[in-house]
């Protein structure tokens, strides 16, 4: 409920004033009956009690549809709030340790995943409006058990507390689905959607390796072990509903008998015992658990899991943001211990490494030997376990150094060519670097107007080749290093380019980066052999470091690798 002035003031208080309209119709429909009844009976012109039942029935049904209207309408703001909190705190975080942890993904999951579809929803904005909700239907019954009271206030009291105590069991029997529900973890749920999604991004295999059993049986299998506990859940609950039923058809009799034996002993007029027994049912009504249970129970998970999240934001304050450097800087780690979280080794143990300003250094080694967790810790989304790393003296995790990354999985954001091209450097923009940073890329073939999309799933977009999105990624990288973030890392970035453009690569990309320092990360060692200096990474560590003759004449790993490499391109050639 703290949470309902989200929603804002005006929505707040016509949910507040329509609920309470639909708090009152029945109780004052339940006595405008009865006095048309005894109106009629006494054979009086009965046009006011008509007009007013009429006038009941209207605002009853007038206001159910508004009420719909606004609850949702409310329920989805007070969702919009939850997750503005949830982006914020994971934008908060300074690194991607937290991000990547699996109790900080299982909360974030609950807090914004839009439920098991079993039961409701989750979602905050239900839980919000159902608590609203409950609260005036409380004040109904009491309102049915007030009127009731005028004829015998003993039934109202007993039909009031056996209406609360049905409520009450059905609660806590209906709600141990909702823990068998939560209990499911974020993993799960992942499994069990994805594996359609899976589906989807894996259509050429399925349609090539005749894959849709194997993705029905995991989609089956993830369904059953979610689902299994939960039917069971119900038919054991369904199992115990005998005597729920046997105590609300004895209160439904009493509600009904007392009144009619009433009638008989002429103590009660007709119109009486319409107004008495509307009243009862007005009270038992209560005993139904409602929707809005669910929607609290299920709900409010989701709100504590937000909670949480902002609980697991660490303490450390957020590196101050990157600043455009005016000149290329210089990088320093020295002796850089790194362990991912949950890892069981180091990756980078001893790391002593200096990038002079404006140098561009290639970093090679075998598959997995650090070199993309090298990137990260410069860039400051890990910090490392011991030794320091400064951009021009300062730490990343203080202020963001001035870098752009390519990475390998580079981002294909759905936008246009221009807003994938911009996207790391915040406005105004300038079509024409725009259009020179595309060029250097190499990227050809593109829609000539900046503006159309490329959505490769919408409707009206184009979908680009691996190689066309990966040059379009590094005129993301090249525009960012032109505006000020003078520090580049280029992670593969040949790796879809064919033979011709990884020669014209250097030339037109590394060598006319202008004060800037590079980082080159590549396995293709063509790609690499212009670098000023080269970087072999060895056992978390620099094992060599020079150019590229100096490297060749040293007889080291990096000559192994780079004779074999070119051996194999040869023998290919004849
Ligand atoms: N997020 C992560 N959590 C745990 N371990 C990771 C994570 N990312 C990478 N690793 C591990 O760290 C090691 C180094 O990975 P990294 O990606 O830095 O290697 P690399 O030299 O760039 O490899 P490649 O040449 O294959 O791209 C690998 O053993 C990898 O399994």
């Amino acid at each position: 409920m703290r949470l309902l002035p989200a929603a804002g003031l005006g929505l707040a208080t016509a949910l507040v004033l329509l609920q309470l309209l639909q708090a009152i119709v029945p109780t004052a429909m339940a006595y405008a009956v009865g006095v048309l009844v005894s109106t009629l009976t006494a054979g009086q012109p009965p046009l006011g009690p008509v007009t007013l039942v009429v006038a009941l029935l209207l605002a009853g049904q007038v206001g159910w549809l508004l009420l719909e209207a606004v609850q949702t309408y409310t329920a989805r703001r007070v969702d919009g709030v939850i997750r503005a909190r949830v982006r914020s705190v994971a934008a908060g975080l300074p690194g991607l340790d937290v991000l990547e942890s699996a109790a900080f993904q299982d909360r974030a999951a609950r807090a914004v995943d839009p439920g098991m579809g079993v039961a409701r929803e989750r979602s905050a904005g239900n839980a919000v409006t159902g608590q609203v909700t409950l609260v005036f239907r409380m004040v109904s019954a009491v309102a049915a058990a007030t009127l009731l009271a005028t004829f015998s206030p003993p039934l109202a009291l007993a039909l009031l507390v056996v209406s609360l105590g049905v409520r009450a069991v059905l609660r806590r029997q209906w709600m141990a689905i909702i823990d068998r529900l939560d209990a499911d973890t974020a993993g799960q749920r992942y499994e069990y959607y994805v594996s359609t999604q899976a589906v989807m991004g894996a259509a050429k295999d399925v349609r090539l390796f005749g894959l849709s059993d194997f993705f029905g049986g995991r989609f089956r299998a993830a369904a059953v072990r979610t689902y299994g506990p939960v039917w069971r859940s119900l038919l054991g609950v369904l199992r115990r509903q005998w005597w729920i039923g046997a105590v609300v058809t004895l209160a439904a009799a009493a509600a009904l008998g007392f009144p009619a034996a009433a009638v008989l002993r002429g103590d009660l007029e007709p119109g009486g015992l319409i107004t008495v027994v509307l009243a009862g049912v007005g009270v038992l009504s209560i005993s139904q658990m409602g929707m809005e249970a669910y929607d609290i129970e299920y709900g409010l998970r989701g709100l504590d899991a937000a909670d949480e999240l902002a609980a697991m934001s660490p303490r450390a304050s957020r590196p101050a943001p990157a600043k455009a450097a005016r000149h290329a800087p210089e990088v320093r780690f020295t002796d850089v211990v790194f362990t991912y979280p949950g890892g069981d080794r180091p990756i980078l143990d001893g790391l002593t490494l200096t990038l002079r300003a404006g140098e561009t250094v290639a970093v090679v080694g075998e598959n997995g030997a650090g070199k993309t967790t090298l990137v990260k810790l410069l860039a400051g989304l890990y910090a490392p376990d011991s030794g320091t790393i400064t951009v021009d003296g300062a730490g990343p995790r203080v202020r963001r150094p001035p870098v752009t990354v390519l990475f390998q999985d580079f981002v294909r954001y759905p936008a246009s060519v221009r807003d994938n091209v911009t996207a790391a450097v915040p406005p105004p923009h300038d079509d024409a670097a725009v259009r020179e940073a595309l060029a250097r890329a190499g990227a050809s073939g593109l829609p000539e107007d900046l503006s159309a999309s490329l959505w490769p799933e919408g409707t009206d977009g184009t979908d680009l080749s691996g190689g066309q999105w990966q040059r379009v990624a590094l005129a993301r990288a090249l525009y960012a290093a032109g505006r000020g973030r003078r520090l580049l890392v280029l992670d593969e970035p040949t790796a879809n380019l064919d033979v011709r453009a990884e020669a014209a690569f250097h030339e037109q990309v590394v060598a006319g980066a202008r004060d800037t320092t590079t980082v080159l990360i590549s396995h293709r060692l063509g790609t690499v052999r212009a670098a000023h200096r080269i970087i072999l990474l060895r056992d978390g560590r620099v094992a060599e470091d020079g150019t590229h003759e100096e490297l060749l004449a040293h007889g080291g790993d990096y000559a192994r690798f780079f004779t074999t490499q070119a051996a194999a391109f040869h023998g290919g050639e004849r």
